[in-house]
């Protein structure tokens, strides 16, 4: 409750505003209740005064008509403030989670974070719009009530108090135990589970058609909704029983005001105008509270997604260095470097070299062996957990990541085009002129197919009839690295999907890229890098040879089978025979 107070304390004054216009809004409420009793005292007078009558019921009808015009005026304020705070909190989450090691990201799905950023955020909102304002009303009502009522006779009020106290006994045990919490969690964790399991199914989909599979044989999928079912049926049935006593309790709460009235008044203790006050707000103030009651179970709810939230808000951000160190020069230098992708799996082991400024070097070995792993740890995607890796001489730890990401640029395997324009796809919000734009479509012989889209470099990707073939992608991807034009390119097996046709325009945009850079080159095909200035050979995370082409394909082993592999693949065809 202190942590959601805290979120929606960044809105102080809109929701003080909202509380007491809910405050007004509830008393106003009352007054028609009140104008009846007066109205029954006036019909049950020996002598009814017709004009007070008539003045009271309209009265009563201008205090419900402006409860209702401050209830709007209240859900306003509540909505804006709720909406300022939501817009806020997402743009918080999305802006820790650029400043988190990727191995934040690697421990989580992505229909978990998806989650957290749509629906646990959204649960927010019902509390700074709706609960907020209800909790002061439901406060507010009672206790205005019980006043009125202790006015009118002290021994009925009493009575009515009662439900009240047993609602501020039980509500707490229901809804707030222990087990409700543990509940709870698992609701959270069942979603979060079912989440990430439609994102995978729809992601697997062509795949899935291929197969002839469908919904119920995506075990991953199927199992999770399976889980989430059986996991709401049980919570039903743990917390109806509980909640079904309550209910008929609390839908029996009159009965004592009725016997103890009646008797009053057969008693002459108290009129019938009383009689007919307690029996109808003896009961009717309970309902702001029915909805206090509801809220018990809905903030268990929305404390779980808070809890999801502040685990990303108060997750360990990578460390940053306070001084500015710009390298002078783009010599790559790692030192006894290790490496492990969470706390299990050995990456890379003791590894050292150095790759001279402005020099082309190609990472070759097997899949697993550490290739990406390597190109990653230049761009400080991961942290290293021991060794040194400098460039230009300064410990990357001691760049600054903004500065740092400035310095190396990095071509995917798979290019990632946003559902934007190509141009906000090419410019990545760089500072760079419309015609350092083209000059970097044109290098990376991409212009052309632009022009021929509709809108040219106003078509958004993603629209539909708008399609770019993988290479093409690809080529995108390289007009940002070749408009970017950081001093050191990482080219991670950059043509791995491309078609002859597109190889060629892709090696030629290489051409235009790495003039004066320092690159490094990760390939499958060696017949690519065998004019590298070095060739770093990796095996099971470690480092096996380093040379030129003709000097490793004498000394290293490892090297002469991979490239004997490529000469046969090269030879390779498929026959039915
Ligand atoms: N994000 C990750 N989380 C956990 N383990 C990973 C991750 N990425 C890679 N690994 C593991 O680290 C090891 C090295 O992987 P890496 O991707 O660097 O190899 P590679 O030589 O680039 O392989 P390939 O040529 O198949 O791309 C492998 O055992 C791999 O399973």
């Amino acid at each position: 409750m202190l942590r959601l107070l805290e979120i929606a304390g960044t809105k102080k004054g809109l929701l003080l505003l909202s509380c007491a216009l809910a405050i007004v809004h509830a008393l106003l409420l009352l007054i028609p209740y009140i104008l009846v009793f007066f109205i029954l005292e006036e019909l049950t007078s020996d002598q009814i005064d017709r004009s007070l009558v008539i003045n009271y019921l309209w009265y009563a009808g201008i205090a419900v008509t402006l409860s209702y015009a401050i209830l709007y005026a209240s859900g306003m304020a509540s909505h804006v403030a709720a909406f300022d705070i939501l817009y806020q909190l997402r743009k918080s989450i999305a802006h820790k989670l650029g400043k988190l090691p990727m191995g934040f990201l690697n421990d989580r799905t992505s229909g978990g974070l998806k989650k957290v950023l749509s629906d646990d955020v959204e649960r927010i909102e019902n509390f700074i719009a709706h609960q907020i304002p209800d909790f002061v009303k439901g406060l507010v009502v009672p206790i205005a009530t019980i006043i009125f009522l202790f006015t009118q006779d002290w021994r009925l009020a009493i009575i009515s108090f009662i439900p009240l106290l047993v609602l501020m006994i039980w509500m707490p045990i229901i809804f707030n135990s222990k087990k409700n919490k543990e509940l709870m969690g698992h609701f959270h964790q069942s979603l979060e589970n079912m989440n990430s399991g439609i994102v995978e199914y729809v992601r697997a989909m062509p795949v899935m058609k291929i197969f002839g599979q469908n919904a119920d044989e995506f075990e991953k999928y199927g199992k999770t909704v399976k889980e989430f079912d059986g996991f709401v049926k049980e919570w039903t049935r743990k917390t109806s029983p509980p909640f079904a006593i309550f209910m008929s309790f609390m839908s029996n709460a009159l009965l004592p005001v009725l016997v103890l009235g009646i008797w009053l008044y057969m008693n002459n203790g108290i009129g019938l105008a009383t009689l007919l006050l307690f029996l109808i707000l003896g009961i009717g103030y309970l309902k702001p509270v029915f909805a206090l009651a509801n809220m018990g179970s809905q903030l268990t709810v929305i404390n779980q997604g808070v809890k999801k939230i502040d685990e990303i808000l108060n997750s360990g951000e990578q460390e940053e260095s306070k001084i500015s160190f710009s390298p002078k020069s783009y010599d790559i230098r790692f030192q006894h470097v290790h490496f492990s992708y969470g706390n299990t799996i050995k990456a890379l082991e003791d590894i050292n070299f150095c790759l001279p400024a402005k020099s082309l070097t190609a990472l070759v070995g097997p899949s697993g062996a550490g290739k990406s792993t390597v190109a990653q740890l230049i761009a400080r995607f991961w942290d290293i957990q021991e060794g040194k890796i400098f460039i230009g001489g300064i410990d990357i730890k001691d760049i600054p990541l903004e500065e740092l990401m400035k310095t190396v640029s990095f071509v995917f395997q798979d290019s990632f085009i946003f559902q934007a324009s190509i141009r906000e796809n090419i410019m990545m919000g760089m500072d760079k002129s419309e015609k350092q734009m083209i000059e970097a479509a044109i290098a990376a012989q991409i212009h052309d197919k632009i022009q021929e889209l509709p809108d040219g470099y106003d078509t958004r990707f993603g629209e539909s009839g708008i399609h770019l073939s993988g290479g093409e992608q690809q080529r995108i991807q390289l007009a940002r690295a070749i408009l970017k034009d950081a001093p050191i390119l990482i080219l991670d097996e950059a043509t791995a999907f491309a078609d002859p046709e597109n190889e060629a325009k892709i090696q030629e945009a290489f051409s235009a890229l790495i003039h004066d850079k320092t690159v490094i080159i990760i390939a499958h095909r060696l017949s690519t890098i065998t004019d590298s200035d070095q060739i770093l050979v990796f095996d099971e995370g470690k480092l096996e040879g380093q040379g030129k082409h003709e000097d490793l394909l004498i000394s290293n082993g490892l090297y002469q089978k991979m490239w004997s592999a490529h000469q046969r693949a090269k030879e390779f065809t498929i026959s039915k025979n």
